[in-house]
C-alpha cells in the first residue's frame, strides 16, 4: 500500500489549557477522498487548524506524503501541496470574480491558468466574471473560493464546512464538483455536517467527537444509527 498523503497520528491540542484534540489518528489514502464527520464542538476544525499549519499540537505527528511535517508553516505546507478552504467563504467581496482570480496570479500561476482551471470546473463563474464577488449568492461565492483554491494545483485540498448556510441543491452541485476534482487526482479530507452528501462522493469517512477519530471506515460501513445520534439529525 503506498504512503498515505495524510496521516495523524496520536494528535492533541488545545486552547489554552483545555485540551481539544485527544489524541487523533486518521489517514488520507493517495487520490482518496476522506469525509471527516461528527457533531458540533468535536474537534474538526481545529484538526484541519493543525493539519494546515495554523494551530500548534501540544503532542504527535503529522505526515505529508511521509514527511513529518512538524514545524512547518503555512506557507511550507502550501508549497508540499496543501490547500485549505476554510469555513465562510474567503472571497474578496468589493473586487470582481476576475480580480479575485486574477489575485492568485501574485502566487506565481499564470493568469491564463487561473482562468482556465476555474472556468472549466465552475462555467458559472466565467458568466458572471465582471460581477463583484460580494454581491453572488453564497453557493457562486463558494465556487469561486473552492476555484481560487484549485489554480495553485493542489495535492491534498482541505475543505471545512462547504456546505455552510447553504440550500442543500447547491451543497449537492458543490459536492457534484468536489467528486470531478478527486477524478482529476486531488486527495480532499472534508469536514461536513451534511453527512449523506457528503458520505456520497466520499471513499472513507471517520466519525469524530470529543477530540478523537471513534469510528472509520467505507461510507456504507459507518453505521447509519450511530451516525444519527452522533449527528444530532444533522444527517
Ligand atoms: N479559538 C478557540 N478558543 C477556545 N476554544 C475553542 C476555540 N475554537 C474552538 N474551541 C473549542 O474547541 C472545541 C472544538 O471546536 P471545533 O470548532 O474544532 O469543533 P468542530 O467539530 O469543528 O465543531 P463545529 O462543527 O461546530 O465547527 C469546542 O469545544 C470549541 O468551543
Amino acid at each position: 500500500m503506498s504512503v498515505p498523503i495524510l496521516e495523524c497520528v496520536d494528535v492533541h491540542a488545545a486552547y489554552g489549557r483545555i485540551e481539544v484534540l485527544r489524541g487523533v489518528d486518521l489517514k488520507v489514502p493517495r487520490g482518496a477522498v476522506v469525509a471527516l464527520l461528527g457533531p458540533n464542538g468535536g474537534g474538526k476544525s481545529t484538526l484541519l487548524k493543525v493539519i494546515s499549519g495554523q494551530m500548534e499540537k501540544t503532542s504527535g505527528h503529522v505526515h505529508m506524503a511521509g514527511v513529518n511535517v512538524h514545524g512547518a508553516s503555512a506557507d511550507d505546507l502550501a508549497r508540499l501541496g496543501l490547500t485549505t478552504i476554510p469555513e465562510g467563504r474567503s472571497v474578496f467581496p468589493n473586487l470582481t470574480v476576475e480580480e479575485n482570480l486574477l489575485l492568485m496570479s501574485y502566487a506565481g500561476v499564470a493568469p491564463d491558468k487561473v482562468f482556465d482551471t476555474a472556468y472549466s470546473y465552475f462555467p458559472r463563474l466565467h458568466e458572471r466574471r465582471y460581477q463583484l464577488a460580494g454581491t453572488m449568492s453564497g453557493g457562486e461565492q463558494q465556487m469561486l473560493a473552492m476555484a481560487r483554491a484549485l489554480t495553485s494545483d493542489p495535492a491534498l485540498l482541505l475543505l471545512d464546512e462547504l456546505s455552510m448556510g447553504l440550500a442543500p441543491l447547491i451543497v449537492d452541485e458543490l459536492y457534484e464538483t468536489v467528486a470531478k476534482i478527486a477524478e482529476s487526482g486531488v486527495s480532499i479530507l472534508c469536514v461536513e455536517q451534511f453527512a449523506r452528501t457528503a458520505l456520497r462522493v466520499s471513499d472513507y469517512a471517520a466519525v469524530m467527537t470529543g477530540g478523537r477519530v471513534v469510528a472509520t471506515g467505507e461510507p456504507n460501513e459507518i453505521n447509519e444509527i450511530m451516525a444519527d445520534v452522533i449527528l444530532g439529525g444533522a444527517a
